[in-house]
């Protein structure tokens, strides 16, 4: 079996702001880069809004890269700013099925503004309230911590959560793409992208002591050797040398 397909998306929520641009740029291999909006209503904690979004677009564009930004909206009623943030230069809008009636609203409008539309559920929350919008949406990110801060630990009943919307994707032949978020490291990427994860945000992990770009290839390698390992054992025994 070829290795699996997966993408990286580091989470600015734990770079250096002193720093912001460079902290971008070095980030630069990575397909998404993650930005955690929050209000201090839906989750205990306030990060920041429009001018870091667009800040983040203006080093994106002067980069001349194509990296998607994957804002993720932890806000109460965010239908009020789906427009102020595509305006700000979001690619990608991922709302919590907790924070709004009015999910397939939203997930309309993001559309309808020619944005990615993404759906988000938090660790609680049981897996069936994304389903009447799966075949609408973009993304699906299932949360593995509880959001509203970076740094916590992964939880693992994260795994079979990610294997069932992958099926429930996979039989309504879905080509959306299905983000984990929250405590992702080299120790449990690979069995996230084995569990069906296509792509992995990570914060702390990637922006550690030596620099994102080498925290975004350790969550390669982690994943690469994992995908190794697993092809040398579904080799037919006296296969190994070919
Ligand atoms: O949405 C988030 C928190 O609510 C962040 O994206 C997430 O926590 C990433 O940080 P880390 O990898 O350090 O857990
Ligand atoms: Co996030």
């Amino acid at each position: 079996m070829p290795p699996t397909p997966f993408k990286l998306a580091p989470s600015i929520l734990a770079c250096d702001f002193t720093r912001l641009g460079q902290e971008i740029e070095a980030a630069a291999s990575a397909e998404y880069l993650h930005i955690d909006v929050m209000d201090g209503l839906f989750v205990p904690n306030i990060s920041f809004g429009f001018p870091v979004l667009e800040a983040a677009r203006r080093v994106r564009d002067g980069a001349g890269s194509t990296q998607v930004l994957d804002v993720h909206l932890m806000i109460d009623r965010p239908e009020r700013y789906l427009e102020a943030f595509v305006k700000a230069g979001a690619d990608s809008l991922t709302v919590h099925v907790e924070a709004t009636a009015h999910l397939h609203r939203c997930v309309q409008t993001v559309r309808e503004l020619g944005r990615r539309a993404g759906v988000v559920l938090n660790p609680g929350t049981p897996l069936e309230a994304v389903r009447p919008v799966l075949d609408s949406v973009d993304l699906v990110l299932v949360m593995s911590v509880n959001p509203g801060f970076g740094g916590q630990k992964f939880l693992p009943q994260t795994y079979e959560r990610v294997r069932t919307v992958r099926r429930w994707l996979s039989e309504i032949g879905s080509e959306a793409e299905l983000q984990v978020d929250g405590g992702v490291t080299a120790d449990n990427a690979a069995r996230l992208v084995q569990a069906g994860a296509s792509v992995l945000v990570a914060g702390s992990s990637v922006y550690g002591a030596d620099g994102a770009a080498a925290g975004l290839e350790r969550l390669r390698q982690a994943v690469g050797q994992a995908e190794g390992q697993r092809a040398a054992q579904e080799r037919p025994s006296g296969q190994e040398n070919r």
